[in-house]
């Protein structure tokens, strides 16, 4: 099966897909972890724009750590699509509020998910050691550096999804940081990137 006409998934990482936004609908009301201005367009809006993130490492991951994952996007999207390769990767989820981890765990359970779910700050945690970092409407880039910094692993990517004001934040966090970047269109959302940043150091 296709998934967002980009992704091809087996039947049963489809059914996951559904039944997580089912249990995302069931939950939001109670704990919001979407707006309510997107719930109605889930799929696209949330499912689908973290599923292509999927796509991007080519290979060689140990860890994947999704940073202030809220209802999941993209970490847990990410952990169903891995699951049929096998879990070929760790994941772990970093969320600061404990009653969006709850609605984590319940997920990961009920869709025999393998994911490591860390009820903190980034701030506080020791390094995570991670290959790749993701992040999606977090933090602006500077302090998306700033607060993924010692968790990066040797050679790591940040995957960081991005919104229309990327360019501007580029430029900002360029005054502080050496970093490659490519710079990769969102297939689901007009105008946004997701930036794939790797060798970060201070200026
Ligand atoms: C705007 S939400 C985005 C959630 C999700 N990534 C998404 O795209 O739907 C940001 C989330 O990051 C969490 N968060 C904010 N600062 C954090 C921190 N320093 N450490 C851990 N989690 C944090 C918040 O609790 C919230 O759930």
């Amino acid at each position: 099966m296709t998934l967002g006409g980009f992704l091809d998934v087996s039947r049963e990482t489809m059914e996951r897909l559904e039944r997580y936004s089912e249990l995302l609908v069931k939950w939001n009301p109670r704990i919001n972890l979407v707006s309510k201005s997107t719930i109605d367009d889930l799929w696209t809006r949330h499912i689908l724009d973290s599923a292509q993130i999927f796509e991007i490492p080519k290979g060689g991951i140990r860890r994947w750590v999704d940073l202030g994952s809220g209802g999941g996007f993209p970490g847990l999207v990410v952990a169903v699509l891995v699951r049929e390769l096998e879990q070929q990767f760790e994941i772990m989820l970093v969320e600061s509020d404990a009653r969006k981890c709850a609605f984590l765990s319940s997920v990961a359970r009920e869709l025999d998910l393998k994911v490591q779910i860390k009820n903190d700050r980034i701030e506080n945690l020791n390094s995570l050691d991670a290959d790749i970092v993701s992040a999606r409407a977090l933090a602006d880039l500077s302090s998306l550096l700033d607060l993924s910094e010692r968790h990066l692993a040797q050679g790591a990517t940040l995957l960081l999804m991005k919104g229309k004001k990327w360019r501007s934040e580029l430029e900002t966090a360029q005054s502080k940081w050496n970093f490659d970047c490519q710079i990769v269109k969102s297939k689901t959302s007009e105008g946004s990137v997701i930036l794939c940043v790797s060798g970060v150091c201070r200026v």
